[in-house]
């Protein structure tokens, strides 16, 4: 055989089970031949993982309380804390993990990075920046949280049958955090759709969007509800704009409504009769000037999509009061900023944006998607006679796999429309024996995971740089085609 050297690595070993695990991972490299160095500054190990330390010593792999001797690795194992990580690290630990990630070379993190915080995700004084990240049994939050990413780099998880009946004891067997998986999204897309289906039973949609300002924010949630297969679309703008909605969307009826001078929704038309529409979505590009029609949106009885201005503006109206007031389904869509508008009581605890969707979720009564890089869905589950222990709990919803592709003007408006075009399909009135609908609330996670996916594969494709929002919308269905 050819005369090459096995990479030297690195293990960094901390004292509890953690720990442990570096340690039974250095071994069995060593027994594969690999050089391994372990740093270890501390002087007490939980009882196990002191065997498994004085097991290696008696193998002669050599130990250091300095980093400096590993510097030369080519790549390292960091097994230093785990969920038992439970205040801030501090020297000299701080500054060996400050080190490791200056080196830029490959670190491999046990359970999760030293340093971040199990649920929270936060960085407690410092943290690995793990190129790779085997999340032991079950996913923890914080691989949920977009404010640990830059620290997990990819993740994995690695199943050690930890028995169901055991985590079902803990959990129940529906756990109030669920990560979206293509089933479950599958589950509640309107397909197969029944034989006997016509326009109106697979729902009417209202869209009230743009301004002359943000015209293209109309089309582009347009072009978002037509992927959903909605079965009527709608579409109320500005009376100037009319002609260039008719255009681009030759399906949809587009009602013009008064303006004002610079061009925004100055109201709804007189006489328009919002109960027709199973769902309304309201808000892209309507700029602060149409608080009018967003107030009587807010009003009505149907089921709401509120994004962009929608939101800024029911901020204005006042977000707890105005939504806790309503009786029909709200799905509210803010990316951060927009959130820290609605919900200014919760703004300075955002980086557990877990957290601040549930709370969020439990003042409002709506269901909040608060956007980012992995979204997350709150609402309350109203229970039911059947499984009273459930009744009034906060179910959170969060999507492990996305782009930041998609991270760029225009892409939420897509979801908007096909969020919108979504809910209205899941309540259209069906006739007696049209098929299966699915909950309003599950196609929000549906629509969320569906987005991310059209996103994903037009990055595949296209980049991270070619995915604007239009080419989006062209993905929409597409991606939908690799699993349906
Ligand atoms: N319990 C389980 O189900 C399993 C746990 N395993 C491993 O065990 C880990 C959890 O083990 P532990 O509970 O021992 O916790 P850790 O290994 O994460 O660390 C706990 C130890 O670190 C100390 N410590 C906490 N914060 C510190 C700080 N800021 N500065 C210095 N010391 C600090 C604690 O006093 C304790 O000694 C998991 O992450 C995983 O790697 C796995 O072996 C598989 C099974
Ligand atoms: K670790």
């Amino acid at each position: 055989m050819g005369n090459f050297q096995l990479p030297a690595i690195g293990v960094l070993v901390g004292p509890g089970h953690n720990g442990g695990d570096a340690l039974v991972v250095a071994r069995e490299l060593h027994f594969q031949g690999f050089p391994v160095f372990v740093y270890c500054p501390f002087s007490k190990l939980k009882e196990l993982t002191g065997c498994h330390a004085e097991y290696l010593r008696s193998l002669n792999i050599p130990f250091f309380d300095t980093i400096e001797p590993l510097k030369n690795c080519d790549l390292f194992i960091d097994g230093l804390f785990g969920f038992g990580l439970e205040r801030e690290i501090n020297a000299p630990v701080s500054t060996a993990i400050d080190e490791i990630n200056q080196l830029n070379k490959p670190v491999f993190s046990i359970d999760i990075p030293s340093g971040i915080h199990t649920d929270t995700g936060e960085v407690l004084g410092t943290a690995i920046r793990a190129t790779h990240t085997f999340c032991l049994g079950l996913w923890k939050l914080a691989f949920l949280q977009d404010r640990a990413l830059e620290y997990v780099g990819t993740s994995e998880l690695i199943d050690f049958d930890i028995p169901l009946a055991d985590i079902v004891a803990i959990l129940g067997d529906f756990p109030a955090v669920q990560r979206i998986t293509k089933a479950s999204a599958i589950q509640s897309l309107p397909l197969p759709r029944s034989p006997i289906a016509h326009k109106y039973t697979n729902g009417h949609l209202l869209i009230i969007a743009g301004s002359a300002r943000y015209n293209g924010a109309a089309i582009l949630s347009a072009l978002g509800a037509r992927a959903s297969g909605v079965g009527m679309l709608s579409i109320a703008v500005p009376e100037s704009m009319k002609p260039m909605l008719s255009n681009q969307l030759p399906e949809a009826l587009v009602i013009g409504c008064p303006e004002t001078s610079n061009g925004a929704i100055k109201d709804l038309p007189v006489g328009i009769d919002l109960g027709i529409y199973d769902a309304i979505a309201c808000g892209p590009g309507l700029t602060l000037e149409a608080a009018i029609a967003v107030e009587s949106v807010l009003e009505c009885d149907r089921p709401l999509v509120i994004d962009a201005d929608g939101l800024n503006i029911l901020a204005q109206l006042g977000t707890v009061p105005i939504l806790s007031e309503r009786s029909a389904l709200t799905v509210i869509t803010p990316h951060p900023g927009e959130f820290k508008r609605l919900f200014p009581e919760l703004a300075d605890k955002m980086g557990d944006r877990i957290a601040v969707t549930q709370q969020a979720a439990q003042l409002t009564g709506a269901v909040v998607l608060l956007k980012g890089a992995r979204v997350c869905i709150c609402s309350v589950d109203e229970g039911d006679s059947l499984r009273d222990s459930y009744a009034s709990r906060t179910i959170t919803y969060l999507n492990p796999e996305s782009t930041p592709a998609l991270a760029r003007g225009g892409s939420g408006d897509v979801l908007t429309g096909l969020l919108g075009g979504l809910i209205a399909s899941a309540l259209a009135k069906p006739s007696k024996r049209i098929g299966r609908k699915s909950p309003p609330k599950s196609v929000v996670e549906t629509a969320v995971w569906w987005h991310a996916r059209a996103g994903i594969m037009a990055a595949k494709e296209r980049t991270e740089l070619g995915v604007d929002a239009f080419t989006l919308t062209q993905y929409l269905i597409p991606a939908l085609r690799e699993f349906y």
